[in-house]
């Protein structure tokens, strides 16, 4: 299988690297944010399929929050859905999400094949819904309403849903491949485990047996 893994920075990008054998899957990466994943991935895809060597699954692989007492730091987590959880509107009676007001859905679901796949080769990997977010959690309250709101949720990310449709658009099984750097809460840069998450991103990717 021609397999593109995207992240959002070149970091991740480079502790997914040492994971694989060289020269076997593209890895890339493609920015911060959901618009960033999703522009950046749909390009890779449509070069690839111009040049007549398409990708046949796309893999969004990064660090990411994880809800305390759900995923703890330096676990790994696998998506079974990435979902927009801040795409919709706001209302004096809530949030109301995409799906609710009939524009589509904020949820995407990782490919079953893809995601068997990813478990089977990660035992150990917790996996729960991956929330795709436009700003980082950064206070206890808005990690309690996330909770609240998703509560099959393990962790949050930036780019998930994003590199999600566009593999939809293209037709192509998506999967997201996290691990954690931090819990979701009050802002604490200085708690965050970059190097520990980034050191069991590669152990994820060598654990894939690509
Ligand atoms: O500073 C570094 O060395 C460094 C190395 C690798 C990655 C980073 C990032 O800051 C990546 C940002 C990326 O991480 C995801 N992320 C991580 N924690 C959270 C969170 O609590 N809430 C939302 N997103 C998170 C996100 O996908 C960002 O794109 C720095």
């Amino acid at each position: 299988m021609t397999l593109l893994v995207v992240t959002a920075v070149e970091p991740e990008a480079e502790a997914v690297r040492a994971g694989l054998p060289a020269g076997r899957v593209r890895v890339a990466a493609v920015g911060v944010g959901a618009a960033a994943a999703a522009a950046g991935t749909a390009r890779l895809l449509a070069l690839a399929e111009a040049a007549g060597s398409p990708y046949q699954a796309v893999i969004l692989a990064g660090i990411a929050g994880g809800f305390a007492d759900r995923a703890p730091l330096g676990a790994t987590v696998v998506a079974t859905r990435s979902i927009a959880a801040d795409l919709g509107a706001d209302s004096p009676d809530g949030f109301i999400s995409l799906d609710e007001l009939g524009f589509g859905t904020a949820v995407a679901p990782a490919a079953p094949t893809l995601l068997a796949s990813l478990r089977e080769s990660l035992p150990d990997a917790i996996t729960g819904d991956i929330l795709t977010v436009n700003t980082a959690t950064g206070t206890a309250e808005t990690a309690e309403t996330l909770a609240r709101r998703f509560p099959a949720a393990v962790a949050e990310g930036m780019e998930g849903y994003g590199a999600a449709r566009a593999a939809a658009d293209a037709t192509l099984p998506f999967a997201e491949l996290r691990t954690i750097s931090n819990t979701i809460g009050p802002r604490d840069r200085a708690a965050w485990r970059i190097p520990d998450a980034l050191a069991a991103l590669t152990k994820a990717a060598r654990s894939l047996g690509l």
